[in-house]
């Protein structure tokens, strides 16, 4: 018989190092956000760092919109679906999302949880993502049809998969914070730590800061539950223009489109680095990597 690592899912992540998967209690505190910054800091910390983003929230992918990819067909090799890359040709960071299936990315997709389960297989097993240190999975808000499919893939065939929760600090996001953190616990995933998202809004003219949906729950949940607390992020204004600008706004995004590149994205990769919001993603990213070494101990 053959071995779960003999699968068409096992021979595709026997490439990748490390699985992350991003996920939340409820929907709107920043996880694809947090995913997509996860990704662009993951590949930048290291000069070979190669990346994958994989969008599981099939009924609201927002992930190519984020990365400036909205629009890129997918492109099929003999050796499946080509992933689409949003630093061109230096191709170490790859993205897959539903979204590029769509015909018009107002298209919903409505589907029952088998085709839903059939989807995230083919995901999985027919993405040519080659060799990557980090494969970031960014799921729908709650514990769904998509969270079990992916454990239920992944886990026999893969030893090195955590997870990441977003959560904002409101007590009705902390509550469904916790759902997932069973969810996590029922199926054995180890946590890498808690993000605490909108945590304080940082006047961008005086660099004060406000509460708006108070602050310090997360940290507060992660001390009670035994959870390595990964940092906070405020409300960022220049991230909200960068992650949800729709089109590409010059000649110079342009001519890397026409290199081969993605309209916006070479240009978020520099720009995101300027944002006030980088360097205390890098510090959660840092924190975060420090538990990575113990998943190695698990195989
Ligand atoms: N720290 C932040 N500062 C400012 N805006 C943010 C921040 N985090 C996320 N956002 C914005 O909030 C909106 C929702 O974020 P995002 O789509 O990442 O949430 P989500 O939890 O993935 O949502 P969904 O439930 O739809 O999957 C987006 O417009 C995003 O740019």
């Amino acid at each position: 018989m053959a071995s779960p690592e003999d699968t068409p899912v096992g021979r595709r992540l026997r490439l990748v190092k490390h699985i992350i998967i991003v996920c939340s209690g409820k929907g709107g505190v920043g996880k694809s956000s947090v995913s997509t910054q996860l990704a662009l800091s993951l590949r930048s910390s290291s000069p070979t760092a190669r990346v994958g983003i994989l969008d599981v929230d099939l009924t609201g992918p927002s992930i190519p919109r984020m990365l400036g990819l909205d629009g890129h067909p997918v492109h099929q090799s003999s050796d499946g679906w080509v992933p689409v890359y949003a630093d061109g040709s230096e191709a170490r960071l790859a993205c897959m999302s539903v979204g590029f299936l769509l015909k018009r990315k107002e298209d919903s997709v409505v589907w029952r949880g088998p085709k839903k389960n059939a989807m995230i297989r083919q995901f999985l097993s027919d993405v040519r993502w080659g060799e990557l240190d980090y494969l970031v999975i960014d799921t729908p808000p709650g514990t769904s049809d998509e969270h079990l499919s992916l454990v239920e893939h992944m886990a026999p065939v893969h030893s090195r998969i955590s997870a990441v929760i977003v959560t904002t600090p409101q007590a009705v996001a902390l509550l469904d914070a916790m759902k997932c953190l069973s969810f996590t616990r029922a199926t054995s995933i180890p946590l890498l730590g808690l993000i605490e998202n909108m945590s304080g809004y940082v006047c961008p003219c005086c660099g004060e800061i406000s509460n708006v949906f108070s602050t310090g729950g997360g940290e507060e949940m992660a001390r009670r539950e035994g959870l390595r607390f990964l940092g906070s992020l405020p409300v960022d204004t220049e991230l909200v223009s960068l992650l949800d600008a729709t089109e590409p706004d010059d000649q110079e995004a342009n001519v890397m489109l026409a290199e081969g590149g993605s309209r916006h994205s070479f240009r978020l990769l520099e720009r995101y680095e300027k944002t006030s919001t980088a360097p205390l993603f890098r510090a959660i990213v840092e924190k975060a990597m420090t538990a990575l070494p113990a998943l190695e101990g698990r195989e």
